[in-house]
């Protein structure tokens, strides 16, 4: 018996030329006799591959499980017939293999997404690939296939629909999903990510259809290594994990929040250039402490509490272990929408051994200081000669803080401690003072300032003056019109950042953010608003969201082979990002570039974090390309269909 993979099948580069669904020279057989069992996914280590490759990031090793190259690629081959065919052909007290893999061709080649092109096939592959009578007549191109998937998505109302008509689409044809995503990436940025993400994950039970990420439960304690090996692939460069327990700005979604490391993901892919087949999304399912999907009878995940303690720190270590075994030392992973009472604890364990980021802590402060760099265009001074006030002291309020105060002492010279105290921080019990010392959470701590209690927001921007205000609560509405105002009364160009997803829970909207401040804020959120019109003049507000970061870190790090992630790193992320912003975009009133040119503004973080990776001697990937931004640009997936033989 064989092992097969579909991930050998074809090299994901993304290059132009001809390649073939199977990863061997089959001579022509028909559909039948090349399905085959195996044994079970992956478990031969003995073979090498065949398919040449061609993309600097794709990585093949040597033991790969995932190639076939003991096939002789020019004999005809013929396979163990298995002993049975299809698994509704058993009766119910028979047992089945539920893993019998076919080759694709034929009917099961239009339902492998990797390799599926629909219409796309042309004649000489319906031909070689036993189509013929599979399709309609009509051959078309790739792009015409974009033209009408958009013009049926765009007849959907409601955004969940199309939500799950992208998800059908991802499941049935990859690479048209991908090249749908960058075409039109401003129109379905807000479709596939915030703010309709968050709905699809608080109905995700009912939505749930196929398995598109690994979920680990505390049922698969101990075979965590078995686990990852169920996966599909094998050469996994970048995991993005939550164990849901903090789904943006609103609260435990449990298992259900999968939807978010499948959604991360696919901005890696789309926004990033990282191929899909190299990432993974997992869900850690510890339970969950949200009543309502616990007695919810749609609900996925264990029903349960959830674990905390060393119950908890048990099933995170095994799988932080587990996957660098199983992928190796330079395996990517970065955490996403855990709680706060976690994300501190795994980044800090987690950072000296892995190669790991916190998104929502790191990934945040990095678009963030960008926005406000850029922003110092238009308002004047350096950071420095800013003070900043925030409402939310957590893992963005915090991680925002530190990365600003970073890059004012590394500007200034200013030892870190002073540059802290041009920042205040707001939680849910008021202004972060010293008087409270005794009861704050350790990343609060710094932010203790001598100063007076203040309970509320509109007390707080009187009293520090802030010329920034930034929204990292998770609440909505909470930038008032009094609030609002008192920025406004304060500052000539008051900077004002509603950072909280989704759109729900934004601090204020962007039309609430021009009004009250009678079209003078310098405004961004965290969720896409419309562009405003105010007074005749119109308002287009930024996204200030991550995800103008992570994709172009990620494959910074990548393309580097670095193996640690430190934060000149993030300072050089956003550094690039911020040098992306033109005269046209701060004319209508953007501090970030426009979501359409992602994939340039990527290739440009990815090489600025290279080249930091390299300076700071923790790049592995020798020698140094001369162009980081070409090689960068190179190393990105296209997913233009590619030409079978
Ligand atoms: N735009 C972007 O790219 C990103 C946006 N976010 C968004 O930021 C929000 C917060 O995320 P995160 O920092 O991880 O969450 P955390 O839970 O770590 O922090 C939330 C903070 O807000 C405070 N808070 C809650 N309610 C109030 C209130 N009514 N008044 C004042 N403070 C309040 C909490 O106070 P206390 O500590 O007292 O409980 C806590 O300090 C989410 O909505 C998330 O979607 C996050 C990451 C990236
Ligand atoms: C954007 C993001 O990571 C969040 O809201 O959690
Ligand atoms: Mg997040």
């Amino acid at each position: 018996m064989i092992s097969l993979h579909r991930s050998c099948f074809l090299n994901n580069a993304g290059i132009s030329g001809s390649s073939s669904p199977f990863s061997y020279k089959l001579k022509k057989l028909p559909p039948a006799s090349v399905k085959v069992t195996a044994l079970a996914p992956n478990r031969d280590r003995n073979s090498s591959v065949l398919i040449e490759n061609s993309n600097p990031l794709e990585e093949i090793k040597e033991d790969d499980t995932s190639s076939i190259a003991d096939v002789d690629p020019n004999s005809t081959v013929s396979f163990e017939e298995p002993e049975v065919s299809y698994d509704d052909a058993a009766s119910d007290d028979q047992l089945v293999t539920p893993w019998s893999l076919s080759v694709a061709s034929g009917y099961a080649l239009l339902r492998d997404p990797h390799h599926n092109k629909g219409l796309a096939f042309n004649e000489k592959e319906r031909d070689a690939y036993y189509l013929r009578g599979l399709l309609p007549p009509t051959v078309i191109s790739q792009d015409l296939q974009v033209k009408k998937l958009m013009h049926s998505i765009r007849k959907y109302q409601v955004p969940l629909q199309k939500y799950m008509a992208m998800m059908d689409l991802q499941e049935l044809n990859e690479r048209l999903f991908y090249k749908l995503l960058i075409n039109n990436v401003e129109e379905l940025l807000p479709v596939v990510y915030t703010p309709t993400v968050g709905e699809a994950c608080q109905k995700y039970g009912s939505i749930f259809r196929r398995p598109q990420g690994l979920f680990i439960s505390l049922k698969e304690k101990g075979k965590i290594r078995e686990v990852l090996r169920n996966w599909p692939q094998r050469n996994i460069q970048v995991i993005v994990v939550t164990d849901g327990e903090r789904i943006l700005g609103l609260g435990d979604l449990g298992c259900q929040g999968m939807g978010i490391p499948i959604g991360k993901l696919s901005l890696y892919t789309a926004l990033g250039g990282v191929r899909p087949s190299a990432c993974l999304p997992v869900t850690i399912d510890v339970g969950t402490n949200n009543e309502k999907l616990l007695n919810d009878e749609f609900y996925i995940g264990l029903r349960q509490r959830r674990a905390t303690g060393q119950e908890y720190a048990e099933l995170m270590h095994e799988f932080m272990t587990a996957v660098k075994q199983t992928y190796g030392e330079k395996v990517l992973i970065q955490f996403e929408d855990f709680a706060n009472h976690n994300a501190f604890d795994l980044l800090a364990k987690y950072s000296t051994t892995h190669l790991v980021f916190n998104d929502d802590i790191q990934g945040t402060a990095s678009v963030v200081l960008a926005g406000l760099v850029a922003a110092l265009k238009v308002v004047g001074g350096t950071l420095a000669d800013h003070r900043f006030l925030f409402l939310g002291a957590g893992e963005a309020g915090t991680g925002i803080a530190e990365l600003i105060a970073l890059e004012i002492s590394k500007q200034t010279n200013m030892p870190l401690k002073e540059a802290r105290k041009k920042i205040s921080l707001v939680d849910s019990k008021g202004l972060i003072v010293k008087s409270r010392m005794e009861s704050l959470q350790h990343f609060k701590k710094p932010w203790a300032h001598d100063h007076e209690p203040i309970k509320n927001l509109v007390d707080a921007v009187k009293g520090i003056k802030p010329t920034v205000l930034i929204g990292t609560s998770g609440v909505g509405k909470t930038f008032t019109k009094e609030v609002v105002e008192a920025m406004a009364a304060l500052n000539e160009k008051p900077v004002i950042f509603s950072l909280s997803n989704p759109t729900s829970q934004s601090e204020c909207t962007a039309e609430e953010a021009y009004t009250w401040s009678q079209g003078r804020a310098i405004f961004a959120s965290g969720s896409p608003f419309d562009p405003v019109e105010y007074n005749g003049r119109v308002f287009v507000p930024g996204q200030a969201n991550n995800a103008y970061i992570f994709p172009g870190l990620g494959l910074g790090l990548i393309m580097s082979g670095a193996i640690r992630v430190h934060d000149d790193m993030l300072l050089a992320a956003s550094e690039a990002l911020a040098a992306q912003v033109t005269q046209e975009n701060f004319d209508k009133g953007l501090i970030y570039p426009p979501f359409r040119n992602i994939r340039k503004i990527s290739a440009h973080i990815a090489a600025n974090v290279a080249a930091k990776a390299y300076e700071l001697g923790l790049a592995t990937r020798q020698p140094q390309p001369q162009n980081l931004v070409k090689y960068a640009e190179n190393c990105m997936y296209n997913p233009a269909y590619q030409s079978y033989r």
